[in-house]
Formats: structure tokens, C-alpha cells, sequence
């Protein structure tokens, strides 16, 4: 059986462990669940915004179906048709027509602007980021139309081909004779803390197929302006956006870049960077951009369900409990185990006492019949194996029932209390044992003893000697005992019961031979008892 310290432990130990692997489990799936709900969220704000993008590019398209079989567009056809197709695309900053311009040409162009715009000039950025005056280089490649101006006046006149990102990107489109976008830049519009990107479509002169044939017959380019933030604004769905952070880098060039848009959830709020997701967004007229994406601590806050910290709080207090109730239980048997064995060892106490009070006569407080048979029984046995001598006297009070009759039944039985006294007083070593067979008849059993006769006479004497008043007695006027007794030594096979018919056949004798003595009983083939003593009346 395993004690009840063991079985509280192996609860203690199945319980929390089960809470612990449960509340493990319930936290790990519930991760599962948040990392591909974030994960998709991320995707569908990413789709989103490639789809703003591409709507915005191809805005360009709408402009560049004026240039169809012309060299340059009129600027009322420009200006018209790029303020339809801005109405329609928020997300487009500005619309340009960009000519190639040969030096040669330079000053008729800025001139023909002048009338309308006084002050134009084809400009720069010099070192300082100020706008300047072009240099002189073989060909230009100003913006000549903007639409709308206001917002976009510093643009104005700005040649694309003083700077090398702008000039790449137009380089690309002119040899590719496909639309390009530039690498993310900052706008000379300047309106914005965001970066910007061009997006150019190249328009030839005819249909040229080779790339000789595409430099020498470029007209220009139709040019889209584009502020990130603002693509990522039309594009954002507020639940994802205010919750989840992205970050835009072009690794066109450069693997590792640094993201050229950041966008910001809602304030405050702190990023969990581990469940960061990064994908490639599809190619951008040219462009390859990858969008990282970021959960705030607030998104995966929100997601979380206390289930797993519930659950291992009440498997942790349902095993504490058990436990307890263990351990009561465990107290109680113990309790009720003490209670049972007290109750046993009472009883048992109990019953020894009965046992003993079975062997003991109530009157005189010897031994009875029973517990003389027992104690007779093992001295026998003892008798047999040490070939030690038995010897057994049996003495009965005489003409006891005229004493009753006479002096009344408690004086009898005081008369038995001292006989039992005087017998007790002479047969007092430790192998003795002196018992009350019933009535008035009493039993002195002696071990090992050279002189049985001197017990009994002893016995018989002190009885005499007591001068108890018996005037009903036809022996003496005093109270007097018989004897007759026996010695024997005990062999296997001897019948125990034979010491006490001896001894109870020389009492008999005593009796029919006048009372008030002792007798030996002699031997079975001489049935004349020997008489041992004959005291006459008075002792
Ligand atoms: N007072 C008293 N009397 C008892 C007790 N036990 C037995 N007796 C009485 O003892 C008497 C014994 O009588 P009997 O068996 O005739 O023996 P007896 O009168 O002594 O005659 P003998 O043995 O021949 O001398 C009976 O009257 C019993 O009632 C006892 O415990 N107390």
C-alpha cells in the first residue's frame, strides 16, 4: 500500500505538471494563432498597398495617350488631362512632362515659358541644395509642365538630368523603352518629410526597336511624383495599420538599405520585433521593394486570451485542494487507525481480565476449578519432562452444610474465606498453588515436595487451630477439615486425572474413617488407605 505522504506527492507532481504542459500547450497554439493572423494581416496590408502603387503608375498611361504621333503635348492639353487623371488618383503628388532639350534649343524653351512665367529658367541644386541656374551640358531634360504647380513650383524647371538618381532612372526608361521608377529620393518639391519616387514613361519620335535608335529619337518623358506616405495612407486599413508598423526598403541596388518609408501605429506603443515578418513586394516598374512588418505590443496584447494563465491556475488550485483533501483523509484513517488500535488494546485488556476473573473463585479469591486445571495441567506436563514428583491434597470442610443450617449461609461463607486463608498461608512456595473446586471442598497442589503429609497436617492443624464454633458437629464443637492426599511422578501415557482420584479416594477414607484428619492414599493393589494423622477431637 503506498503511504499517504507518496500519494500526495505523485498528485502534487501529476497535478502541476498536467496544469503546466496544458497551460504550455494553450500558450504555444494560441502563438501559432496570433503569428498567422499577424502574418496575414501583414500580407493583406502589403497586397494593399502594391495595389495603390501599381493604380498610381498606371495613371501615367492616361497622360502619355496625348503624346500618340506628337512630339511634345500643347499645355492646355497637358494641363487638362493631368488634372482629370490627379482627381482621379489621390495618391499621384504630381504630373510632368519632361522634354529632352539639346542646348541649342535651351534658351527657346525657357523663353517661350517666360512670356507665361516670367523668371523661368531651366535650375539645379548646387552643393547646398539650392536651386540654381543650369549649367551648360549638351542636353536637358527639364520639367516644362506640372500639374498642379502650386505645391510644386520648385519643381519647375528643374532638370532631371543634373542629378544621378533621376538621371538613372531616365536613362533606364529611355533604353528600355519601358516605364521605370527611380530608387526613392527626396523631392526637390520639398513639401514633404517623405520620400518621393519618379516614375517615368519614355516617348519616342515613330517606334524605334534598337537601343541607338531610342536615344537618338526620345522626345521626353511623362513623369508621375509620388510621396510614399501618402500611397500608404490611401492604401492603409486603419485596424492594421494603427496596430502594426511597416517598413519599406528598395534593395534594387543594395541588399542591405535602409528603409526609405517607416510607418507609424498609433501612439504609444512599443514593438514586439519578435514576430517580425519581412516579404518581397512583386517588381515596381523596375523597383524591387520589401516590406518588413512589426506588431506593436498592443496588437499581440489584444490577440492574447488569458485561457493558458486560467488554466494553470486552476489545475494548480485543484491539486493544492486534492491535496488537501488527501491529507485530511489521510489524517483521518490515521486518527480513526489510532482510535481502533486503543479500542483493541482496551478490549484485549478487557478480555485477559475476564479470563483471569474466569479462573478466579469470587469468594475466597483463589483460584476455581478452571484455573486450577490449567495451572494443574501445565504442572503435570512439567512433571513428566523434569521426572519431578507431583503431589495433590484435596480437603473438605466438615459437616459444612450443619454449619450453613446452623450459623446461617454468610457465615458460611466467612467460615470458607478463612479456611481458604489457613490453606493459602501453608502452601506458599512459588510451584504451590492452592484452589477452591467448589463448595466447600479445596484443592492445595504441591511441586516437587519431599512431604506432602507435613502440608496437609499443617493445614488440617491450623484450620482446628482457627477454634471456629461448630456446635452442630458430630466430630468437634470447632470447625474441622479432612484431607486425603497423593504423591506421584508422572510418566507418558499416565492419566493426569489420577493424582486427583488418588488424592479424592484418601479423602474419602478420611471422611469414613472419622473426619478431622489426613490420609495418603497407598496403592492400587492395596486399597487400604494409611492413615497419616488422627488428632482426636481437640488440636
Ligand atoms: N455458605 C456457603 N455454603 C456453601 C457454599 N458452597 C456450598 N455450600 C454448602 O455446603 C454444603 C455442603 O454440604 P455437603 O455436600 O452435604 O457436605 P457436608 O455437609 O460438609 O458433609 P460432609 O462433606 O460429609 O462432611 C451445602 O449445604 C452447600 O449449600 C458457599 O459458597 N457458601
Amino acid at each position: 500500500m503506498l503511504k499517504a505522504k507518496t500519494v500526495q506527492l505523485l498528485v502534487l507532481a501529476a497535478g502541476l505538471g498536467l496544469s503546466a504542459l496544458l497551460s504550455w500547450k494553450l500558450q504555444h497554439d494560441q502563438e501559432l494563432y496570433i503569428d498567422a493572423r499577424f502574418q496575414h494581416e501583414s500580407q493583406l496590408q502589403a497586397e494593399a498597398l502594391h495595389r495603390e502603387i501599381q493604380v498610381s503608375l498606371e495613371s501615367l498611361y492616361s497622360l502619355s495617350a496625348l503624346l500618340t504621333d506628337k512630339s511634345a503635348p500643347s499645355r492646355a492639353e497637358f494641363h487638362f488631362t493631368a488634372r482629370q487623371v490627379i482627381n482621379r488618383h489621390p495618391g499621384v503628388q504630381a504630373l510632368e512632362w519632361i522634354p529632352r532639350v539639346k542646348l541649342a534649343k535651351k534658351s527657346d524653351l525657357e523663353e517661350q515659358q517666360k512670356q507665361r512665367y516670367p523668371g523661368f529658367t531651366f535650375t539645379e541644386l548646387d552643393k547646398n541644395n539650392n536651386l540654381q541656374p543650369v549649367e551648360e551640358r549638351p542636353e536637358y531634360f527639364p520639367v516644362y509642365f506640372v500639374e498642379p504647380l502650386i505645391g510644386n513650383e520648385n519643381a519647375f524647371g528643374f532638370d532631371l538630368a543634373s542629378n544621378p538618381v533621376r538621371l538613372s532612372a531616365l536613362n533606364n526608361a529611355r533604353d528600355n523603352a519601358s516605364p521605370s521608377a527611380s530608387a526613392p529620393l527626396s523631392l526637390v518639391q520639398g513639401n514633404s518629410q517623405s520620400s518621393g519616387i519618379l516614375a517615368f514613361l519614355p516617348h519616342y519620335q515613330g517606334m524605334p526597336v534598337t537601343l541607338d535608335a531610342r536615344r537618338e529619337n526620345l522626345q521626353g518623358f511623362v513623369l508621375g511624383v509620388f510621396y510614399i506616405d501618402e500611397i500608404f495612407d490611401i492604401s492603409s486599413m486603419p485596424s492594421i495599420a494603427s496596430n502594426i508598423q511597416f517598413r519599406l526598403t528598395d534593395i534594387t541596388t543594395e541588399p542591405e538599405e535602409a528603409p526609405f518609408f517607416i510607418s507609424q501605429p498609433l501612439a504609444p506603443y512599443t514593438l514586439a520585433d519578435d514576430y517580425s515578418k519581412t516579404q518581397l513586394l512583386p517588381l515596381i516598374w523596375g523597383r524591387q521593394w520589401v516590406i518588413e512588418s512589426i506588431p506593436t505590443q498592443g496588437y499581440i496584447d489584444s490577440k492574447q486570451a488569458p485561457y493558458a494563465g486560467i488554466i494553470l491556475l486552476v489545475g494548480i488550485t485543484f491539486t493544492l485542494l486534492t491535496n488537501l483533501y488527501i491529507y485530511l483523509l489521510s489524517k483521518r484513517t490515521r486518527l480513526i487507525e489510532r482510535e481502533v488500535k486503543s479500542r483493541t488494546a482496551e478490549l484485549n485488556e478487557m478480555n485477559r481480565k475476564l479470563q483471569q476473573i474466569a479462573r478466579i473463585d469470587e469468594l475466597t479469591s483463589l483460584y476455581n476449578r478452571r484455573g486450577f486445571e490449567e495451572f494443574y495441567a501445565r504442572e503435570w506436563q512439567r512433571a513428566v519432562r523434569n521426572k519431578t514428583t507431583i503431589s495433590v491434597i484435596i480437603f473438605d470442610v466438615d459437616h459444612f452444610k450443619r454449619f450453613n443450617d446452623k450459623y446461617g449461609h454468610l457465615a458460611g461463607d466467612h467460615c470458607l474465606e478463612a479456611v481458604a486463608s489457613i490453606l493459602s498461608r501453608h502452601a506458599k512456595r512459588p510451584g504451590d498453588l492452592v484452589a477452591r473446586l467448589g463448595g466447600e471442598e479445596f484443592v492445595v497442589l504441591l511441586t516437587d515436595t519431599e512431604n506432602p503429609q507435613t502440608v496437609a497436617e499443617d493445614c488440617r492443624h491450623g484450620v482446628a487451630c482457627m477454634k471456629l464454633r461448630h456446635e452442630d458437629s458430630p466430630v468437634a464443637d470447632i470447625v474441622t477439615i479432612s484431607a486425603g492426599f497423593t504423591s506421584i511422578s508422572p510418566e507418558a501415557g499416565i492419566p493426569r486425572d489420577l493424582a486427583l482420584e488418588q488424592a479424592d479416594k484418601a479423602l474419602y477414607m478420611a471422611k469414613e474413617s472419622g473426619r478431622n484428619r489426613v490420609i495418603r492414599y497407598h496403592n492400587e493393589h492395596q486399597p487400604v488407605t494409611r492413615i497419616i494423622s488422627n488428632p482426636g477431637i481437640q488440636d
